[in-house]
């Protein structure tokens, strides 16, 4: 191989999946490269035929390839894996092998369960900007949307541009996660053909579903799992519990007392079932008017009872991580598919969403009470 191919093969292999998230040199995706008289040839191997981010591949190899010193020309011929191929790449991917959950006992990612007592709280809202925000803290953040009565993550994270969500690309028994806003997305609304038909599941399609999530779909090496659950978690605490051992749960309520007095009892289960509470997230706060004043529309204190009434009886007591007021550009953010974490900043709702990532960043995993797994004789 001559020094300019050789050079071009480097280029073109160093571009990264957009979905995979690995390069394609390493994924397996360069097929044959030459390079003469300032001519590259270079082949891509697409994982399957149709593959969503072909283009965008694609334009990435061309433009990696004419950066390098001595290409005048480039031509990409792209083709399809074989099976073999493809076969190679699931074991390469999945080492454990397939129908394995990597985010069991021993996981080296932060699993956060975002729990409320009832709907309506701002649960997905907070999940969807919180995930935004740690991604572009540097973290590698995915969502598992499994929010039945409004799978809305997909739409939060710019996933549903004409209200339908997109489509997981299948690689045989693998699912790959789309990627919005630098976060891999898996929820129930890209597998249901209609927003109303997933409402009726009952508990253990739920538990089916998430445990299906957690083996089929790859994430690949994650810093955080942010899971966005129905309000209530009676159904799913114990799947959780059982397939997550590690996760910890961020209550989320309103400063109402009747959303308080329904968070504590979804605290209450999650902790019954082995998890964690890392703590209390009050949404809807004070919306400040234009002259400066404020008013509580869901009241205020709400999160203040939950951690006093989580705390009880335990060794740490539960804290209120943030309290983000009302806004009217996250509710906008959040219908234009944008997170205001990362569009406007400066709003004091970003704000108080940022600072929670950094705290729950900084904050480490709490190792304390972990579920070991023993049961009493
Ligand atoms: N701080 C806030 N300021 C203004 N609007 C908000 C705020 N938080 C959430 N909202 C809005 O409130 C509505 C409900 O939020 P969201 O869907 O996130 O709640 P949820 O708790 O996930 O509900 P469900 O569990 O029923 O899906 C949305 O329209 C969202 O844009």
């Amino acid at each position: 191989m001559t020094n300019l191919s050789h050079a071009v093969r480097e280029a073109a292999g160093s571009v990264i999946d957009p979905e995979l998230r690995r390069s394609l040199a390493e994924l397996g995706m360069i097929g044959a490269v030459s390079a003469e008289n300032g001519v590259a040839q270079v082949e891509v191997r697409l994982t399957i035929a149709g593959c969503p981010a072909a283009q965008k591949i694609e334009s990435d190899v061309r433009a990696a390839a004419a950066s390098v010193s001595g290409v005048t020309e480039v031509a990409v011929d792209v083709q399809v894996m074989t099976a073999e191929q493809r076969a190679e790449l699931l074991a390469h991917l999945r080492p454990g092998g397939p129908k394995q959950n990597p985010f069991g006992p021993g996981t080296l990612t932060r699993v956060i369960a975002v729990t409320s007592g009832k709907g309506g709280v701002g649960k997905s809202t907070l999940t969807a900007n919180l995930a935004a925000s740690l991604a572009h803290q540097g973290f590698r953040v995915g969502i598992l949307d499994a929010d039945v009565y409004g799978f809305s993550i997909p739409a939060l994270m710019g996933l549903a541009p004409d209200g339908v969500a997109a489509k997981p690309t299948r690689l045989d028994d693998m699912i790959v996660p789309p990627v919005g806003h630098d976060v891999k997305v898996i929820s129930i609304g890209m597998f249901v053909e209609n927003a109303n038909a997933a409402v009726a599941w009952r508990g253990p399609m739920l538990q089916r579903t998430i445990t299906q999530f957690l083996t089929d779909v790859y994430f690949g090496d994650l810093d955080f799992l942010l899971l966005d659950l129905p309000p209530g978690t009676g159904d799913v605490a114990i799947t959780v519990g059982q397939q997550l051992p590690n996760a910890e749960v961020l209550v989320v309520t309103t400063g109402q007392s009747a959303a308080s007095e329904v968070a504590v009892r979804a605290g209450v289960v999650a902790r019954q079932t082995g998890q964690r509470i890392l703590g209390v997230v009050e949404n809807m706060g004070p919306l400040v008017l234009q002259d400066g004043s404020a008013i509580a529309l869901f009241g205020q204190g709400g999160a203040d009872t939950v951690a006093h009434e989580l705390s009880i009886g335990q060794d740490k007591a539960v804290e209120v991580l943030a309290r983000i007021p009302l806004s009217l550009g996250l509710r906008e953010g959040g219908d234009q598919g944008t997170p205001i974490v990362l569009s406007h900043p400066a709003d004091p709702a970003a704000h108080a969403i940022n600072e929670l990532a950094r705290v729950i960043a900084h904050s480490g995993p709490s190792r304390a009470g972990i579920n070991l797994g023993i049961s009493p004789a």
